[in-house]
Order: C-alpha cells, then structure tokens, then sequence
C-alpha cells in the first residue's frame, strides 16, 4: 500500500476543537449555548446509533441537546406541528430530522425537511440552503459533503484547477459535494448509472469521490495513479463467520486503490466520521447567525 491514509478520526478531533471554540466565543459575546435538536421517528437501529453519536458529540462540546423520539405511528401534520414549535424555540439554533424516515413519511421527505426554518436546517437539505450552495453564497451545507471539503482543505489537497469526478448524484452527498469542488474551481464531472464508459471518466480524476451505496464498485483500474480518492459508501455486507452483524465496506475496493491512490479515505473510520464532527460547526455557525441577526 503506498497511498496517504485520510484518517476521519483525526479531521473530526481537529472540526469539533474549531466548533467547540466558536461555540465559548459566542457563548462570552451573547450569553447563549447553541443548541440542537434532532428528531427520530421509529426505531431503525443505525440511526439510533448516529442520534446517539450526534446527542453525545453535543455533550462533549458542552452544547445545548434535545433528542425528540417519535413512534413511526406519527402523523405527518404530528411531525410538522413539532418541527413549528422548534423553529420558535430560542433555545435551539439547529433542527435535523434522521433519515431515512420509516414508511409512508419517507415519500414526504423533502416536505418534511422542508419545514425546518432554513437559518435552523444545519442539514443544509432546505431548498433555500441548496440554492445557495450552487450560487455559491454563504449558508448551511450538507454535512458529510463540507466534511470532505474542509479535509481536502486541511490535508493540502490542491483543489484549484484539478480534475474531480464524483461518481453518485443523490441529494445529500453528491449533488452538494460537486457545488462545492466547483466553488473551489475544480473542473467537475459528475457521473451516474447512465454514464458510458464510467471507467474512462474516473481514471481522469485528480479528486475522485465515490458515493454511490455500492460495496467494492470502484476498482483500482478505475483509479488515476496518485489520484485522491474519497470513499463516502458505507455499506453493511451480510454476516459471516468473523463479523457476526456484517462487514462495514465503502464504495471503494479500498486494499486495490490504495495501491494506485496519492491519498485515500478508508471505510469505517474515514469521511462518516467527519458527519457528526460537521454537525457540530453548522450548529454553532447556526447560532452565530441567528445570534448576530438578533442583536441588529
Ligand atoms: N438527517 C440526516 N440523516 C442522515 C445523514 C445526515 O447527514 N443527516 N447521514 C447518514 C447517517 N449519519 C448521520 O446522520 C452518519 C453515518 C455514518 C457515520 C459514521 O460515523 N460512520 C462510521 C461507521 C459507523 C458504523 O459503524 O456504523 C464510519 O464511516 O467510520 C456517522 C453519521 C444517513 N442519515
């Protein structure tokens, strides 16, 4: 193996210092905690797991944290009517709804996220946030996408003028972290399940970013040499002998790549990380917004 290893564990310590600082700096100027809350409907077990990581990164930041736990029998109107009682809640800066949502309200996802107050929405899905994304304005972006930014950015990855390929479209990931390598003034491209010879387009990537929700698909043949490679797949394979509740995978055949790769973002333990770490500064650049909008 000869690429450079992109340890989240690293950049999320280094996210949540930067976050945990601004969140004193406020806290001295306004008098005010910034605070979350994340609302969870049913009881998927993995995102049990991320809402328990978000609510404790909190503590660990000594921010203000408020988990709501809704059955998956809630309404919709049930839902909306809690996320409008959070929108006015001065104690809270930022409002998430976990994803996925079980049942029908999943067909009401956009709808749902929608109804947070795009000042509060530090999930950045809010259509106003996403407009100002791609205008290239100021305003709350997607988590795992500005984790991977500020860790390129922090690992010295040049982004100016380079070749990005990111090879996923969803709404989340791919869609924002190709905004946000145009910002830098990278040539992007981005592919999906209809590209044509998607092989030849990744092998001309400098930044290539995998997101796609497919174990292993992107090959090491698929790879430029010293290319930076960021894996943003997590996967769960089926159990077997040595992982009784199945092997967390990304979407990059990690032991061929990191033989062709500059750089490269292993699965568990790269940029999922860099979610809950993310989080934490949006909340406080939150707070510092709705702070600062108060005192005019
Ligand atoms: N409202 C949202 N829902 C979801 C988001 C999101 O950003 N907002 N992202 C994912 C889940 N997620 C956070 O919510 C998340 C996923 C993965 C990790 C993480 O730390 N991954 C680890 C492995 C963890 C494991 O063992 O399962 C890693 O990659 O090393 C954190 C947060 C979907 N829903």
């Amino acid at each position: 193996m000869s690429a450079r290893i992109l340890s989240g564990k690293e950049f999320a310590a280094k996210f949540k210092e930067d976050a945990a600082k601004r969140a004193r700096a406020l806290e001295e100027k306004y008098g005010v905690t910034p605070g979350l809350a994340v609302i969870i409907v049913g009881e998927d077990p993995a995102s049990q797991v991320y809402v328990r990581n978000k609510d404790r990164a909190c503590q660990e930041l000594a921010l203000y944290s408020e988990v709501i736990r809704l059955p998956e029998t809630v309404t919709e109107q049930e839902l909306t009517a809690r996320i409008d009682e959070l929108n006015y809640d001065k104690r809270i800066h930022g409002i998430l709804v976990q994803l996925p949502l079980p049942g029908a309200l999943a067909r009401r996802e956009k709808e749902i996220t929608g109804r947070i107050l795009p000042e509060k929405d530090v999930d950045g899905f809010h259509p106003v946030n996403v407009g100002r994304l791609v205008m290239g304005e100021p305003g709350l972006v997607p988590c795992t996408p500005a984790g991977c930014l500020k860790m390129l950015e922090l690992a010295g990855i040049a982004m100016d003028g380079a070749r990005a390929v990111v090879v996923g479209r969803s709404n989340i990931v791919g869609k924002p972290m190709a905004s946000l390598l145009l910002r830098e003034n990278a040539t992007v491209t981005v592919c999906h399940s209809h590209t044509k010879d998607l092989a030849a387009v990744t092998r001309e990537a400098d930044i290539l970013v995998a997101a796609v929700g497919r174990p292993g698909f992107i090959r090491a043949d698929m790879v430029k040499p010293g290319a930076t490679v960021i894996d943003v797949g997590i996967n769960r394979l089926p159990p077997d002998a040595d992982h009784p509740r199945g092997k967390l995978v990304g979407d990059v055949d990690f032991a061929g790549a990191a033989e062709v790769a500059g750089a490269i973002t292993p699965v568990p333990g790269g940029v999922g990380l860099l979610t809950v770490a993310m989080l934490m500064e949006n909340v406080v650049t939150a707070a510092a917004c709705q702070l600062a909008a108060q005192k005019d």
